[in-house]
């Protein structure tokens, strides 16, 4: 127990919720970062984790992105993020209700929607028991492959170069991964896909006009102008950068990068990153400026993410601070301000 308070007051102080149903064999932990601007939102991921720790970490980092995520784009919201603990004997459709129920019970501090792992049937039986789920996973993905497309924009013109004609790496074919190759191909872009599940991305790819499917292992490494993580996080590692040859890092997988000092490697080669809490932020732009703001339309919201990035890398230039610092501090002033602590960022 010392030890998990110890975790949360190393975290910045974010709120949990352990959810243990013998009934479904349901695990889980909601993790609730910051509430400042709103109510936290985050999607729920189910996944096989290695141990409860790792759960855990997971969801506070997670969490944590998501507060960044809702300042940077401007949203009412903070963050917060659930896992479900993926094991053998969980009796999926009991677990996923019981978990909406929890998310009811929380009275809509907490508003959720779809993350890697969580597919929509599991996503319809939360909507049974809450309010507080968003269910429309297409329009999310969507969403996020329209911010994704702005922030590879603005990649070219800080680049100097052309949109039309470069070629993107995609990693991952699941919700938001086809969707960003789709949307990138019909942005004229030429589009290079792998997921760990190959019959995947060759499904997608072959629905996309000179796409072309690689293995797992090498899609951060193809000769391209762009890679897109759309998969897992924790995925740019040291050694990925020292092989990359791509001149820009720009997706929307949560935490793509492996730790904090990936984000120095990436600009000592001259790599362009745009953080993913701007490239990823489409869905929940969508979900939350529907749900909390009541904007009919969030599409002036998630064309700003290419304004926002075009902003960060150009602060990135001029000051020598990675584009992971300046839009970290860029998130924090906002919320800051909010709190009365200091000036807008
Ligand atoms: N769903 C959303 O609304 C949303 C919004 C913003 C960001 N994201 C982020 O986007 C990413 C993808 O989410 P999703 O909803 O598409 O998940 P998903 O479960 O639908 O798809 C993930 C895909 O990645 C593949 N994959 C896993 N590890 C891989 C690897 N190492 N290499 C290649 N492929 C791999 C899986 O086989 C699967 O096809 C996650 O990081 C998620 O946090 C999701």
């Amino acid at each position: 127990m010392e030890e998990l308070f110890a975790t949360l007051a190393a975290a910045g102080g974010p709120r949990c919720m352990f959810v243990a149903d013998p009934r479904s064999g349901l695990r889980a932990i909601v993790a609730l970062d910051d509430t400042t601007l709103g109510p936290a939102v985050g999607g729920v991921r189910t996944m096989r984790y290695p141990s409860s720790d790792a759960a855990l970490a997971d969801v506070l980092a997670l969490a944590r992105a998501m507060t960044r995520k809702c300042s940077l784009a401007g949203l009412d919201a903070g963050g917060g993020k659930a896992v479900v603990l993926l094991a053998d004997g969980l009796d999926r459709k009991a677990a996923f209700a019981r978990l909406g129920q929890v998310v009811e019970e929380l009275g809509g501090v907490f508003r959720t929607a779809g993350d890697l792992g969580t597919t929509a049937a599991d996503l319809a039986v939360m909507a049974e028991h809450t309010r507080h789920v968003h269910t429309d996973e297409r329009g999310l993905a969507a969403a996020v492959a329209r911010g994704l497309v702005r922030c590879i924009e603005a990649c070219a013109a800080v680049r100097g170069v052309p949109l039309e004609g470069l070629s993107v790496a995609v990693q991952g074919a699941g919700a938001i991964g086809a969707r960003a190759a789709e949307v990138l191909a019909e942005a004229g872009l030429r589009i290079v896909l792998a997921d760990v599940d190959a019959r995947r991305a060759e499904e997608v790819a072959r629905k996309i006009p000179g796409a072309r499917v690689t293995s797992a292992d090498r899609i951060l490494v193809e000769d391209v102008d762009i890679v897109a993580p759309c998969a897992v996080g924790g995925v740019v590692t040291a050694e990925v950068v020292h092989a990359m040859r791509a001149w820009a890092v720009c997706g929307a997988a949560n935490n793509a990068l492996a730790s904090p000092e990936i984000a120095g490697l990436l600009a000592a080669r001259g790599v362009l990153h745009v953080p993913d809490p701007i490239a990823s932020a489409g869905a929940v732009i969508d979900g939350i400026g529907l749900s909390v703001m009541g904007l009919p339309d969030r599409t002036p919201l998630i064309d700003r993410l290419g304004e926002t990035a075009r902003l960060v890398l150009d602060e990135a230039k001029a000051t020598g601070r990675t584009p992971m610092e300046v839009a970290e501090a860029r998130a924090l002033a906002r919320i800051a301000a909010a709190k009365g602590e200091g000036p807008s960022g």
